[in-house]
This record gives structure tokens, C-alpha cells and sequence, in this order.
């Protein structure tokens, strides 16, 4: 599971400045798509080959009773208390303050490491800078510059150092890990137990993770699955008891566990901004989806095409999977919405050949060349599969990096096509490393203009 890594400090002090940071590379894979809500609180990062999780919380004020200040301590408290290591950032220009011996006294009874981040150090002295913060009693702090991005990867690395390096477990298993997910009450619950029921087989620890992730196998028309009990994932801080139902962590963590997600929606309530959040964390998770709008009982034929219209409209950016109406109740809709899953699966999973796939290619240039731009004319040649789950296709070619969005989507679409891909984002990457012939033609044009207006 994916370690998670929870920023705090007091306003100002550059946490969104390291978030950002610590979270763009991921941000650059995933397309911007119309209606795609993004929440800029949680995020993933990686160091070196290990990936995690970033929250970054709205602000510590461990004193405050009531009012909004207090709401943000509270949903600070949540994320402190899921955290596997704690970034407290404060701010190296302005020395200590009260306010930051206050978040230290909290966090100095945390039974998590808590690494102290001296930010805007860049251009000062760092011995001179972290001198004060020692007094904070939270062990060596580390001189950084989010804006700048200087220490900030020896800081990561050394929060993340106990944390192993991924396992290669793709090939291991050979049928679907599903995540069920949702917001409270839209009958999450009541779906786990309509499909594992009597024959919930064995539910165990995961080994060599300090969580209890649940994962509990089952099997149904002869089919195994693996489903990701988010219940399990719950985990008791000794200063931060307080851990909600519902948890944004809990979600994404199962979310990196999956191979399939299962995105349950409730027919008899509006989208909420936490359902089109959720179901933003999936797309960029990459992860394989089928949409499940549960409590389709008692309603009438009209309430259904209007509901229909109305999610279909709003999610457009999911148009990659499988809706599925359904009640969980009842045990209605379940046998399709298991087909679903295997078929998304089985999409996320694909191996597909270079040959196939520059087969493809080379019929998708043909129909439609990809546009000029300036002096350069894009020339993809040929591909092969980066990856699974999501299956990433890489272009190879000449000046690939000036090919348009629009003709990246217009691939994207030939290969989903091409290979029957439903149920799984599919990824196209360029790559771009140059070729020295590549520049070759647009200088010599240039140098023939030249010669014409010398004229
Ligand atoms: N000089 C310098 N300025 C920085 C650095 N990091 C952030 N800043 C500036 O500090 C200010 C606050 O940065 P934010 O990242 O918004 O701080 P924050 O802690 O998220 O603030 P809140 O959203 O109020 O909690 C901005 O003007 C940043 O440009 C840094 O490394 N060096
Ligand atoms: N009418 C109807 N009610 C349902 C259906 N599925 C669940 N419910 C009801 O919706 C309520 C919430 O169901 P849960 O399964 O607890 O929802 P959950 O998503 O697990 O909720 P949290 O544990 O709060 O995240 C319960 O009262 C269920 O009986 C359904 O298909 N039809």
C-alpha cells in the first residue's frame, strides 16, 4: 500500500508551493477532461520508483473550538491521522513563531515520524536557517526551498526510507482486485455483502504493511475476484482517535489497490462535488472503472430516464466505462455488473504487440496525417505497449512533441477501437527523444528563406 505523506504548518508557510512540487509529475500524465473535478488536496508523488500519497491540509489551528478554523483542524486532524509520515513545514524567512510551538506540542505526542521542513531557505545560510527550529523538539530540520525545488527530494527520500520499494506482483494474479467505492450511504456496504454473502472465504492481514487492508476473496458463475475491504483500512492514532466513516485516504488507497474500480452512486440522490471528486481520483489513478448507480428499485420509468440523462450528462468524462443500474438491496443487476468487471479487467490487462500496434498506427496516419506545426511536421513510425492497468501505447517518431491534443485523442480513440478497450482509461505517450535528421529539413527551409529575402 501506498505510504501517505501529510503536510501541516500554520498559513502562508509554503505548503500548496511543496504539494505542487511534490505531486506535477503525476498531474502531467493526466488529460484535463471536460466536467473532471480535481481536488487539490490530495495528490500522488513519487521518489525515485516508490510512489505515495500527498494530502496537503488547509491549516493547523490546534486551538481553535468552533467556526471554520475549527472545521480545518478537524479534517487536519483526519489526514494527520492516517499518515504514515508528517511534513511540517514552517517558514525559515520568519524564524519560529507561537503559533508553530503549538502545532509542534501536537505533534511532538504523535506516534508517526514528523519531519520538520525549514522552507524559502534559497540563498540563505542553512545552518544559520534550521538553528532556531531545533527548539521545536521534533528532531533535525531539514532546510528546503518548495519555490525553488531545492532539498526537497533528499527530504522525501528520507521520510520514504522505510518504506520498501513497489513489488513487481502483476503477473501473480489472475483475476480482477475490485475496490468498491463511494460516498457515505449510497450503499457501499450493502453491495459487499449482496456479493460476497455466504461465501466471504477468507479475509487476512497483508503482510508487511502496518495497516490491516482487507482483502477478501470470493467467487461467483465460476469466476474469482478479489475484493478490497475499504472497511479494513481503518487505523487508530493515539492523539488523533478521531478517524471519520468516510475517508478520502481510505478511498485513494484502495483506489491504488485495485485493478478494477467499482464506482457506486446512489439513483436517489443528486451527484454530489464528493462523488465527482471520487470519481476524478479514479481517472487519474488510471485505474479500470464500471459505474454502478445503486437503489434503482421503487422508482418509476419517468424518475429513471430522468436520472439516466442527468448522470450521463454529468460524467461525461467517464464515457470510457460501463454504467450499471442496480440494486444491492434487492441483488438486482449483480450478474452484469460482475461481466463488467471482468471485461474491464480483461481491457486493463491487455498485451498487445508491437506489430499490431504499429499496424494500427500506420492505418491511423493514413486516414489522417497528424497536422503540421510551424516547421514541423510530426511523423509518428511506430509503437509499442508501455503498460498495463492503464495500458499506456508509445509512439515513436519524428517531432513527435509537436503533435496536437486533438490528434492524441484521435488516436486514443483508434486504438480503443482497434483492440475493443472498454472500461479502462488507455494512455498514449510520444516519445521524444530527438532524432538529429528530425531538425534537418525545417533548417534548410529556413535557410531558403533566407536566401530570398537577401533578393
Ligand atoms: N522565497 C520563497 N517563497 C516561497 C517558497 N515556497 C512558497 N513561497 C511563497 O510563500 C507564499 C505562501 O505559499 P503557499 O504555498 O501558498 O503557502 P501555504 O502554506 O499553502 O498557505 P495556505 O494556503 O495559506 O495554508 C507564496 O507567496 C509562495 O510563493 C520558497 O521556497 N521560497
Ligand atoms: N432502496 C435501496 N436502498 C439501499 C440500496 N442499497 C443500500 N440501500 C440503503 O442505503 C443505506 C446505506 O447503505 P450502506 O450499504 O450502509 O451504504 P455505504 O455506502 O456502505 O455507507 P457508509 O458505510 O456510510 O459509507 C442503507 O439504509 C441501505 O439499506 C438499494 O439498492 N436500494
Amino acid at each position: 500500500m501506498k505510504p501517505t505523506v501529510v503536510l501541516v504548518g500554520r498559513p502562508n508557510v509554503g505548503k500548496s508551493t511543496l504539494f505542487n512540487r511534490l505531486t506535477k509529475t503525476r498531474d502531467a500524465l493526466v488529460a484535463d477532461l471536460p466536467g473532471l473535478t480535481r481536488d487539490r488536496h490530495y495528490g500522488h508523488g513519487k521518489s525515485g520508483s516508490k510512489p505515495f500519497l500527498v494530502v496537503d491540509t488547509g491549516g493547523f489551528e490546534p486551538l481553535a473550538k468552533d467556526g471554520i478554523l475549527h472545521e480545518m483542524a478537524r479534517q487536519t486532524e483526519q489526514a494527520i491521522a492516517e499518515a504514515d509520515v508528517v511534513i511540517f513545514v514552517v517558514d525559515g524567512r520568519q524564524g519560529i513563531t507561537a503559533h508553530d510551538k503549538d502545532i509542534a506540542n501536537k505533534l511532538r505526542r504523535l506516534d508517526r515520524p514528523v519531519f520538520v521542513a525549514v522552507n524559502k531557505t534559497e540563498g540563505m545560510d542553512k545552518g544559520v536557517t534550521t538553528a532556531d527550529f531545533h527548539e521545536l523538539g521534533l528532531g533535525e530540520p531539514w532546510s528546503i526551498s518548495a519555490s525553488h525545488g531545492e532539498g526537497v527530494r533528499g527530504l522525501v527520500e528520507m521520510a520514504l526510507e522505510p518504506y520498501p520499494e513497489p513489488a513487481e506482483d502483476e503477473e501473480k494474479e489472475r483475476h480482477p482486485r475490485v475496490a468498491i467505492v463511494g460516498r457515505p450511504n449510497v450503499g457501499k456496504s450493502t453491495l459487499i455483502n449482496a456479493l460476497i454473502g455466504e461465501e466471504r472465504v477468507i479475509a487476512f492481514d497483508m503482510p508487511g504493511t502496518t495497516r490491516d487492508s482487507i482483502f477478501v476473496d470470493f467467487e461467483r458463475n465460476g469466476r474469482k475476484y478479489t475484493l478490497i475491504d475499504t472497511a479494513g483500512l481503518r487505523r487508530k492514532g493515539k492523539v488523533f482517535e478521531a478517524i471519520e466513516k468516510f475517508s478520502v485516504v481510505k478511498t485513494l488507497q484502495s483506489i491504488e489497490d485495485a485493478n478494477v474500480v467499482v464506482l457506486v452512486l446512489d439513483a436517489q440522490a443528486d451527484i454530489s462535488d464528493q462523488d465527482a471528486h471520487i470519481a476524478g481520483f479514479i481517472v487519474e489513478s488510471g485505474r479500470a472503472l464500471v459505474v454502478a448507480i445503486n437503489k434503482w428499485d421503487g422508482l418509476s420509468s419517468y424518475e429513471r430516464d430522468q436520472i439516466k440523462n442527468r448522470l450521463l450528462s454529468k460524467l461525461k468524462f467517464l464515457d470510457f466505462a460501463r454504467f450499471h443500474t442496480i440494486s444491492a438491496l434487492k441483488g438486482q443487476g449483480l450478474g452484469d455488473l460482475l461481466h463488467s468487471i471482468d471485461s474491464a479487467y480483461g481491457a486493463a490487462m491487455i498485451k498487445m504487440s508491437t506489430p499490431q500496434l504499429t499496424r494500427v498506427l500506420i492505418d491511423a496516419v493514413a486516414k489522417q496525417a497528424p497536422p503540421r506545426h510551424g516547421l514541423f511536421r510530426p511523423k509518428p513510425r511506430y509503437a509499442h505497449q508501455g503498460g498495463s492497468n492503464p495500458p499506456i501505447v508509445v509512439v515513436h517518431g519524428n517531432a513527435l512533441d509537436h503533435i496536437s491534443d486533438s490528434y492524441r485523442r484521435y488516436l486514443e480513440r483508434t486504438y480503443r477501437d482497434a483492440f475493443k478497450l472498454q472500461g479502462t482509461p488507455l494512455r498514449i505517450q510520444f516519445n521524444v527523444t530527438r532524432n538529429p535528421y528530425a531538425d534537418e529539413v525545417p533548417k534548410r527551409r529556413l535557410e531558403g528563406k533566407r536566401s530570398t529575402f537577401k533578393k
